[in-house]
């Protein structure tokens, strides 16, 4: 049973279905709720023997229900992720349906976890039978018809003929689109042609004069500005999909705090990358950045300024097909006791995308985002891979201890700049796994999709869920021991500035420092699911569905 949202969009307590417990208070302007985190600790005991104990923190969750007028910014508006996310959210704003040889295609928001999936809320009280939700109806949330877009590109064309030298959407839709789609032009742009593949200069006849940093910075901050003026928004957004930068090297004194960084962008050091200065904009005006690029835009001192200011970050690297396969197959492959020995992943396409990463510099920086995202879930399971001191021996007993080091598969990347299949990319995979009795598995897949198809809902969740969480803030009551004196209790606060709640759409997620990665995607899923279920008191989703196994 799903049950459809009828709340209008400004009514943001309207939500498709009301939480009645006492742990949760609707306002008019608010949903407050109390919910009791529970945790295990695990310590050792003088034998080294694993003592688990069950641990509950009480937490309290506020979350602003009133929505606001939003607008997104895109750095790279005018490449074939810009182009097709504008021209697909116009397409579902005008109800624009187009001719294909399949029939009739009205326009949707597949491949949207926040719109196009749903969230199970519970049973039914009488049968018992799962109930859902849409994911977008859990909480309020902004929809991506009512979203503002704008941005910068380093290419003057406008946004009618970027989405058909993009060749990703039919035809029909593109003739129909073009009228709403020529007047508008990307903003000029920052350019510092060392950071993208030498092959992009062609493209560059829409950038901002000079090397000034300082000059380049206050322009970008003055269009966020502006761009918040004249569209009458309450809140910005800023999102990377230009081309994928080199990495920016880590220099103490350049790049590692927050001060440094500023006076690096005054003094117009070579190892302030576009992608951190835009960074740096967004942050200054209060507007989240979120990176869906592979390179390390969020060096220390950027990170630093983010906290600093409390404005909202995520990355890196939208995790949209091969890498998202790779995440589940391996999770799934560990979690079942199968050890991958080797996974190889190639792949061609041949949009702007792939002929920029068929430079090294470039390539390297997504070899490296596609390349950590096993490590989590290899490390979780010390039966297959060892876990080992730096210099010990194989196969020490499982301790609490983090793993040192473990020997994962291996893992080979390749890409490869194919212009002829444009952006239909072609992944290959082979996974070549040890299973019982020293016998031996190989899986192998082929998929192939429209790139930006993957990546354009994406954006869309990224946006819609960081605009969310802004308005979410939680604290944690001291424990009843204390009888908390209203003196005790904290104010609401909002989460680290390190979005690592994002991390379903990305592929090398940033998380705040010292805490873990994880890129499992059942993980990251429930992870989001479930935290804003709390927002409404609801339990975890544990699908243990005990109603189903005890003896009515
Ligand atoms: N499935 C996907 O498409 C996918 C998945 C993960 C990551 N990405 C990443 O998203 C990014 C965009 O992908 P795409 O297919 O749209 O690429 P694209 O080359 O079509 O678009 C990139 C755009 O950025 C512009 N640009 C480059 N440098 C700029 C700058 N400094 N300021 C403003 N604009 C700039 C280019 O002119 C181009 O229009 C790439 O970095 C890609 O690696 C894409
Ligand atoms: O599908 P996925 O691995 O998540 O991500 C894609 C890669 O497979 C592809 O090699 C690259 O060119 C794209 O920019 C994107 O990163």
């Amino acid at each position: 049973m799903v049950v459809k949202r009828n709340a209008s969009p400004d009514q943001g307590t309207d939500l498709a279905y009301r939480v009645n417990s006492p742990d949760v208070r609707y306002h008019p302007d608010h949903i407050e709720a109390d919910y009791r985190y529970q945790n295990t600790k695990v310590s050792q005991d003088a034998s080294g023997r694993m003592i688990a104990e069950p641990t509950e923190t009480h937490y309290q969750f506020k979350t602003e229900s009133r929505l606001p007028r939003v607008g997104i910014m895109l750095v790279g508006w005018g490449g074939n992720n810009g182009s097709t996310v504008t021209a697909s959210v116009l397409a579902n704003r005008l109800g624009i349906s187009w001719h294909t040889k399949e029939g009739l295609q009205r326009p949707n928001y597949f491949g949207s976890v926040v719109l196009s999936s749903t969230v199970k809320l519970g049973v039914r009280a009488d049968t018992g039978a799962d109930v859902f939700v849409p994911f977008h109806d859990v909480l309020p949330m902004v929809h991506p018809n009512d979203l503002v877009i704008g941005g910068w590109d380093i290419n003057r064309a406008n946004l009618a003929d970027a989405m058909a030298r993009s060749k990703v959407l039919e035809y029909d839709l593109q003739r129909q689109l073009r009228p709403h789609l020529e007047g508008l032009v990307p903003l000029p742009s920052v350019y510092y042609p060392d950071y993208i593949a030498a092959n992009q200069s062609d493209r560059a006849d829409n950038i901002l004069p000079g090397s000034d940093k300082q000059a380049h910075l206050d322009q970008l901050r003055r269009n966020i500005r502006e761009f918040r003026q004249t569209n009458a928004l309450d809140k910005v957004i800023v999102l990377w999909t230009a081309n994928t930068e080199r990495f920016s090297s880590l220099e103490a004194g350049v790049n590692d705090t927050a001060e440094n960084l500023l006076h690096a962008i005054r003094t117009s050091h070579s190892e302030v990358a576009p992608s951190t200065l835009f960074a740096v904009a967004s942050v200054l005006e209060g507007a989240p950045f979120i990176n869906g690029s592979p390179q390390n835009t969020f060096v220390p001192g950027m990170l630093e300024l983010a906290e600093q200011h409390r404005v909202y970050v995520g990355g890196d690297d939208f995790k949209s097909g091969q890498t998202k396969m790779k995440s589940v197959l391996t999770d799934f492959l560990v979690n079942a006791g199968i050890r991958p020995l080797a996974i190889t992943s190639y792949n061609h396409l041949g949009n702007n995308d792939g002929f920029n990463l068929s430079a090294p510099q470039q390539f390297r920086s997504k070899e490296i985002s596609k390349s950590n995202v096993v490590d989590d879930m290899v490390a979780a399971n010390h039966l297959l891979y060892p876990r080992r001191p730096a210099n010990g021996p194989n196969g020490t007993k499982a301790t609490a201890e983090p793993a040192t080091e473990h020997d994962g598969p291996d893992h080979v990347v390749v890409i490869k700049y194919v212009p002829a299949v444009g952006d239909s990319k072609r992944a290959l995979d082979e996974y070549y796994s040890e299973i019982f009795m020293g016998g031996r598995n190989t899986i192998s897949l082929y998929n192939t999709c429209e790139d930006s198809l993957l990546a354009s809902p994406l954006i869309l969740d990224l946006v819609i869920l960081t605009e969310l969480m802004t308005r979410i803030s939680y604290r944690v009551l001291p424990t009843a021991a204390s009888s908390s004196l209203p003196s005790e209790v904290p104010e609401y606060a909002p989460f680290h500035s390190v979005l690592s709640i994002l991390s379903y759409m990305l592929k090398a997620p940033v998380v705040p420092p010292n805490t873990p990665v994880v890129n499992a995607l059942s993980k990251q899923r429930s992870a989001m699911e479930n935290i804003f279920r709390a927002c409404v008191g609801l339990p975890p989703q544990n699908d243990m569905q005990l109603e189903h196994k005890a003896f009515h």
